[in-house]
């Protein structure tokens, strides 16, 4: 395992925890923090025991987006063109943000974010592609990026619409103010909002849920689909669309041990991973590009 310095990494009982670990600056994310949550993704995805993730914050704020203080001081534009730029792929140059979301959207296992306080800029969009977002009631969020003269990164110009709405979104991103738990649920941002207390236990109780009762290719599948049919032209085109699948692992050994397990009254025996690669089956959701 990496000997990360801004994130602490661990695994429990089949799911891993990353936790974002710069609490003096609010878990203000760095390119470090960038490599690390990457390095920590892959950890993850080569661990055949894990079967999901948690993603916090250590202390008072989950994190407070881009370090904009760079250690206290301003930045200049060269400090801040290089400290968000990735470096190029595919011949475009790319933000750290978006690094870090689009690693989030393609791991080999459920995400859930447990969300324990400030999730501003990268902070909040980072939690877009991970699949369960969870609030602790003293969560906030902000799609600051008009306060502050930029734009949408890390790819949320897709997500959050797709996530909450256009109406929403753009109400969130044009006015770029940070908001409370409350109107995060209200605007389908979050699924839960508990208390503070109760948040982690939350977070790791749906974590559990899904990795000792489900498939792990049926759940990787899923993600790939739902995603896949929001561009789906109708519902005819999306049953040709997911057709593939259903048929495909419907014959498949999870599919056997999943209905045998129901029939003999016990929980199902998944094997501990894939048993082999299913990203064909929805080939709507493409391969992630190299150096991504
Ligand atoms: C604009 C591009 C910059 C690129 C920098 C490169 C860094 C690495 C690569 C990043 C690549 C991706 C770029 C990213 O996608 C872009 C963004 O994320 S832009 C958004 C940046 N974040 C913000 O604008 C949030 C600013 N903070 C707040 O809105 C609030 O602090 C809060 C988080 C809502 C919390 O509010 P409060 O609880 O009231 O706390 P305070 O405001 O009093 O703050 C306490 C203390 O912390 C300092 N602080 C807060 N946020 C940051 C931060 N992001 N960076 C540095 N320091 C921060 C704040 O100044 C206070 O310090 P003190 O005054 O006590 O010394």
């Amino acid at each position: 395992m990496p000997d990360f310095e801004e994130i602490d990494y661990s695994v429990a009982d089949g799911v891993a925890t990353v936790v974002l670990d710069r609490p003096s600056r609010m878990n203000a994310f760095t390119g470090r923090m960038c490599d690390e949550l990457v390095a920590a993704c892959d950890a993850v995805d080569a661990d055949d025991a894990v079967r999901a993730l948690v993603v916090t914050g250590r202390g008072r704020a989950f994190c407070a987006g881009a370090d904009l203080g760079g250690g206290g001081g301003t930045f200049d534009d060269r400090g801040r063109e290089k400290a968000a730029r990735y470096g190029e792929v595919d011949g475009v140059g790319r933000d750290r943000g978006g690094v870090v979301a689009l690693r989030f959207a393609a791991l080999q296992v459920p995400v859930i974010a447990a969300v324990n306080g400030p999730a501003v800029g990268v902070g909040a969009t980072m939690t877009l592609p991970m699949d369960v977002r969870v609030a602790g009631a003293s969560a906030r969020f902000g799609f600051v990026f008009a306060r502050r003269g930029i734009v949408p990164e890390a790819a949320s110009s897709w997500f959050l619409p797709r996530v909450v709405g256009i109406s929403r979104a753009m109400e969130w991103a044009m006015t770029g103010r940070v908001f409370g738990a409350r109107e995060a649920l209200e605007g389908g941002l979050v699924t839960h909002v508990v208390p503070d207390e109760d948040l982690l236990d939350t977070a790791y109780g749906l974590a559990r849920e899904v990795a000792e009762n489900t498939s792990p290719v049926s759940v990787a599948v899923t993600r790939h689909m739902l995603w896949s049919m929001l561009s789906a032209p109708s519902p005819w085109e999306a049953h040709a669309l997911d057709s593939r699948a259903v048929v495909e692992l419907g014959r498949d050994a999870d599919a056997a041990e999943g209905v045998t397990a129901f029939l003999e009254k016990r929980p199902p025996a998944f094997p501990l991973r894939r048993t082999r690669d299913h990203t064909d089956l929805v080939p709507e959701w493409p391969r992630r590009p190299e150096g991504l």
